[in-house]
């Protein structure tokens, strides 16, 4: 009888005089956002998840590719209570058949599914300032927890995936963990005690205007628990890992656009930073020119000057880097560990080894009496008092003049680990012949094992502390230098 236009405004006139007498709002939360996914959504639906496994009777059950748990979510058109700081809401969960698809860039979803809020209008502001935050970030949680650790990596080079990212992730299941790291008990505390701190360290952070955000620096010979060392950091904390590839990464305006693609909660990590990009190896030890590196060095100079970057090339600068690491960019995210490894630290370009920008120096050292009990735990599942007394009087003399990685060290293990009498024998053996070798090698260039590690200890100390302008200037002259002598070659 009514003709449609006429129809439909009095349906939007009852509505109106309805709201204004009705104490509730409603917020509609869409599965789609258009063409996008909407985030609060797969975050609503995880959250609930938590509550509505409880109370309700009848669930939707889901487990997610890469998750090692199951999801409980509110079943189609049900509803539930949420109490939020004494406050009632009300979920529903919306699922409607979607109309028959016109045109669309991506097909959609046979079914509409939304959840909608219902809040009294009282509360509005209340709830939309902290209860949705609340939301978010709850999910997250639940998330990790649920989900495997991942792994990304920047291996594709520049190029983008389907989405627009430039990290590619599979599961991360590295069973390494702080148990299993053989390493000086002691430090092996200091540094989960750090990384406590750290996580649980928002108000402390927020309080004294720092990122939150902390970096380490792992050095030592291969084969000392480095990258063991990064997997147990992410176990404990429950981190997704960022493996960084630099040699990957054509520029400074490209890493920082892979930094701001990194979620809060992950470790960012950068192996063997003195081999992956020349921003070092302008001076080497003892001051001269090292030609292979002040070549390439050379290299990137005319390329980054020319302007003529070819495909592939790196154009990366040490002042990118550190800008990733601490500018303005680096806090684009929050709760974030940056781990450089190293095997040559006094390869080290000096402004990274400058207080504040690595939180932590970590030397990971050859195995000592400690940390091969641990090992001997590990792989023969024997306690240090299980042995005879005697072997391990000798395993403690020989262990640290042998200079044995822990990677050597269970090496050996693992050959005999059904047996461990003859493991432990065939270990004892190895280690004194090493000791032996290590002792007339020392003597011959007339000098004693703690000699030579002294020295080394000064070298990195050596490095660690060369922060001088002079000294500075000093690798500027160098550098020109090079630069010079390079000039006259391809001449
Ligand atoms: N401290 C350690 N505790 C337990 N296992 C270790 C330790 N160090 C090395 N290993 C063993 O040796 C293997 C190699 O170690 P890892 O890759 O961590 O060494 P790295 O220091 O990262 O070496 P590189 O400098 O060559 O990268 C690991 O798979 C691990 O089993
Ligand atoms: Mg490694």
């Amino acid at each position: 009888v009514f003709p449609p236009e006429l129809r439909f405004a009095s349906v939007k006139l009852f509505y109106r005089i309805f709201h204004c007498f009705s104490s509730y709002c409603y917020f509609d939360i869409t599965e789609i956002d258009g063409v996008n996914t909407n985030e609060l959504y797969n975050a609503v639906q995880l959250y609930l998840s938590s509550s509505v496994s409880i109370t309700g009777n009848r669930l939707s059950l889901t487990r997610a590719v890469n998750s090692s748990g199951f999801t409980f979510g509110l079943a189609n058109n049900d509803s539930i209570v949420d109490t939020f700081n004494g406050v009632n809401v009300l979920w529903e969960h919306v699922v409607t058949q979607r109309q028959a698809q016109t045109f669309s860039w991506r097909p959609l979803p046979d079914e509409k599914r939304g959840f909608t809020l219902r809040i009294k209008k009282k509360d509005k502001s209340f709830i939309l300032n902290s209860y949705l935050d609340y939301i978010m970030e709850r999910a997250s949680d639940i998330r990790r927890n649920n989900q495997d650790r991942l792994l990304y990596t920047n291996s594709r080079g520049g190029s983008l995936d389907s989405r627009g990212h430039p990290w590619e992730s599979v599961p991360f299941k590295h069973p390494s963990t702080f148990d299993t790291l053989a390493m000086d008990p002691h430090k092996k505390k200091e540094i989960m005690e750090d990384l406590l701190d750290f996580a649980n360290g928002q108000s402390f952070y927020h309080k004294t205007g720092r990122a939150w955000k902390r970096g380490y620096l792992l050095y030592g010979p291969p084969g000392t628990g480095k990258s063991s060392m990064i997997a147990a950091m992410a176990n404990f904390l429950g981190y997704d890992i960022y493996d960084l590839e630099l040699t990957e990464v054509h520029n400074n305006s490209e890493l920082r656009k892979l930094l701001m693609k990194t979620s809060s909660k992950s470790i960012i990590v950068i192996e063997d930073i003195d081999c992956s990009i020349n921003l070092t190896g302008r001076k080497n030890n003892n001051g001269s020119v090292s030609v292979s590196a002040s070549r390439s060095y050379y290299d990137s100079e005319i390329r980054a000057g020319g302007g003529c970057g070819e495909e592939g090339g790196n154009n990366i600068t040490l002042s990118g880097l550190l800008n990733f690491t601490d500018g303005l960019w680096s806090c684009c995210g929050s709760e974030r560990i940056f781990v450089f490894t190293t095997n040559h630290i006094e390869k080290l370009d000096p402004a990274l080894l400058r207080s504040g920008r690595m939180d932590m120096h970590i030397f990971m050292s050859y195995c000592s009496f400690p940390a091969l009990k641990i090992l001997l735990k590990n792989y023969l599942g024997c306690e240090a008092c299980e042995l005879e007394e005697s072997i391990l009087k000798q395993l403690e003399e020989v262990v640290d003049v042998a200079r044995m990685t822990p990677a050597d060290i269970s090496e050996v293990l693992i050959k005999n680990r059904r047996k461990k009498e003859k493991a432990v024998e065939e270990l004892l053996e190895t280690l004194k012949l090493r000791a032996e070798m290590n002792e007339k090698s020392g003597v011959l260039r007339g000098k004693n094992v703690v000699e030579e590690e002294e020295e080394e200890e000064e070298q990195e100390k050596r490095a660690l502390d060369s922060e001088s302008p002079k000294q500075e200037s000093e690798i500027e002259d160098n550098c020109k230098e090079e630069e010079e002598e390079e000039e006259e070659k391809i001449k």
